[in-house]
């Protein structure tokens, strides 16, 4: 029997640059990545979205984009993550570090996709492009992806 966790993740970006979070302990401790986490309760899945953007960055944004879900299943573990991806293209405030985030700012021809998960390279550049996705990862590992499937969606 598979169990399935929520997670939520946000990508900001503006025409030149994405925000990244060095996140700085937990699960992909070590790895820049969009702002996300779990859900608390009685949270809807955009709420938990902007709560742990501005707890994680600092920022405010007034309407995220849905733009994809990706289900991530490790190789020995029954526990799916089922994570909502959103993209915000506008927002309030100044990236701020937290407890487990360094924001920082990157130029789209520069992301480091060499320190993020590995899947990342493989569906951020539909994000970047505004194209809706659902993905299914297979990890062995933290590192190796051994399975996946991506497809294109219309709506979401
Ligand atoms: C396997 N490939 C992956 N590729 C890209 N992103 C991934 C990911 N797997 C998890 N993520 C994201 O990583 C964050 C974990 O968050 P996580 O620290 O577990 O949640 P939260 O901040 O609530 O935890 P605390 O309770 O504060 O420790 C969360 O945004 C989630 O969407």
């Amino acid at each position: 029997m598979f169990t399935s966790k929520l997670l939520t993740l946000v990508l900001v970006v503006q025409p030149e640059r994405i925000l990244l979070g060095m996140k700085k302990r937990g699960f992909g401790a070590g790895l820049w990545n969009g702002f996300g986490g779990k859900l608390q309760e009685g949270e809807t899945i955009e709420e938990a979205a902007k709560r742990e953007l501005w707890e994680e960055s600092g920022l405010t944004v007034g309407a995220l984009q849905k733009i994809g879900n990706i289900k991530f299943e490790f190789v020995g573990s029954t526990e799916l993550l089922d994570v909502h991806i959103f993209r915000a293209d506008e927002f309030k405030g100044e990236p701020t570090e937290s407890e487990e985030m360094r924001p920082e700012w990157f130029s789209l021809d520069k992301i480091p996709y060499d320190s993020m998960w590995p899947d990342d390279y493989i569906w951020l550049p539909l994000l970047l492009q505004k194209k809706k996705f659902l993905a299914y990862f297979k990890f062995e590992g933290h590192d190796k992806i051994v399975d996946y499937t991506l497809e294109e969606v219309e709506d979401i």
